[in-house]
């Protein structure tokens, strides 16, 4: 018998839609209890964490998240665990979790597109190969997992592409690393490496920021004027920023505030390719942190873990590189 915790945390695959309105909002019961009994072999705890739409949900939660999910598999020796959760943060909360807690049992992140009474609702099926995910032998040592849609994506890699297709989650270059299909849970690939950050609270302020073509300085002279602990900018094609931003940016760097490069391409890495104005050879340079694949979203998460540890520019550089 596995022993498999489910925490609730809120999202459309815990709401339902007012059939007069078409407005879709938080049920005060669960609609996934049902789900449950069509499977055997399993012993499940139920966690009702919260109830929430996930923009609503903060950086402080997901900690308190990792947090319990560390004392419940501690207290309760547990074979895996479940996160229901909106989609639109999910990411987010899967790679924090990824990044920081402390046990290694498996520990899967599901949603759905579709709220509890919609035809084709996907909460119930997604929840299902959440659970299986979790109790396979397959998805020990993989860190955090997000299953939708009968796909098994990396926490690290598994980002929201749509805005409403059930098909939504998507690992951009390197493509899922496992499927469920009705009969197997089928891992193809494994993770290469593994990152872990022992810390149980986060206190750092970091700002995301988007370039654009003729980016006004305006916007980075107010944004330097915030007080921040670092900043991650989703800068041009491998890593570049039109020339009315670098001044400021160099002087952020200068003040001690590290600088985190990602691309706001969906594919491929930032490099120090570029040695025009702007160009990534020029930032990276003058102290700008260049990354290995992350999005925007996951290199704040990661930003605010690592500045816990460190705040020497070195040090965060290596662990970007990861
Ligand atoms: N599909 C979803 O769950 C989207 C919803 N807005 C949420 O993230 O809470």
């Amino acid at each position: 018998m596995k022993k498999i915790l489910i925490i609730h945390t809120g999202g459309t695959i815990a709401m339902s839609e007012d059939k007069k309105t078409g407005e879709v909002k938080p049920n005060t019961e669960n609609p996934l209890h049902l789900t449950l009994n069509s499977l055997e072999g399993v012993q499940f705890y139920i966690e009702d964490f919260l109830n929430i739409p996930s923009p609503h949900m903060t950086t402080n939660h997901m900690v308190d998240l990792a947090n319990t999910i560390d004392r419940r598999v501690s207290e309760k020796a547990l074979d895996g665990v479940v996160i229901t959760h909106g989609t639109d943060t999910l990411e987010e909360t899967a790679y924090l979790l990824d990044l920081i807690l402390k046990n290694t049992c498996p520990v899967v992140v599901t949603g759905a597109m579709r709220s509890s009474n919609e035809l084709g609702s996907d909460g119930p099926p997604n929840l299902l190969s959440a659970i299986r995910t979790a109790m396979s032998d397959g998805a020990k040592n993989k860190g955090v997992l997000v299953v939708l849609n009968d796909e098994i994506h990396t926490a690290k890699n598994a980002t929201k592409t749509h805005t409403s297709n059930i098909a939504t989650f998507q690992s951009p270059q390197y493509g899922p690393i496992g499927i469920v299909t009705k009969r197997r849970v089928h891992f193809h690939h494994a993770p290469t490496a593994r990152e872990k950050f022992r810390i149980t609270s986060l206190s750092k302020k970091v700002l995301l920021i988007k370039a654009v073509a003729g980016m006004e300085k305006e916007i980075l002279d107010a944004v330097c004027n915030i007080q921040m602990d670092g900043l991650v900018i989703e800068a041009l094609g491998q890593g570049n920023m039109p020339p009315s931003t670098v001044k400021p940016i160099k002087e952020l760097v200068a003040r001690g505030i590290p600088v985190v490069l990602v691309s706001r391409c969906f594919n491929g890495i930032v490099q120090d390719i570029y040695g025009y104005e702007g160009g990534g050879r020029q930032l990276k340079n003058f102290g700008v942190i260049l990354t290995n694949g992350l999005n925007g979203q996951k290199a704040r998460i990661k930003l605010m873990v690592a500045l816990e540890k460190t705040t020497d520019m070195d040090q965060l550089q290596h662990i970007f590189q990861q």
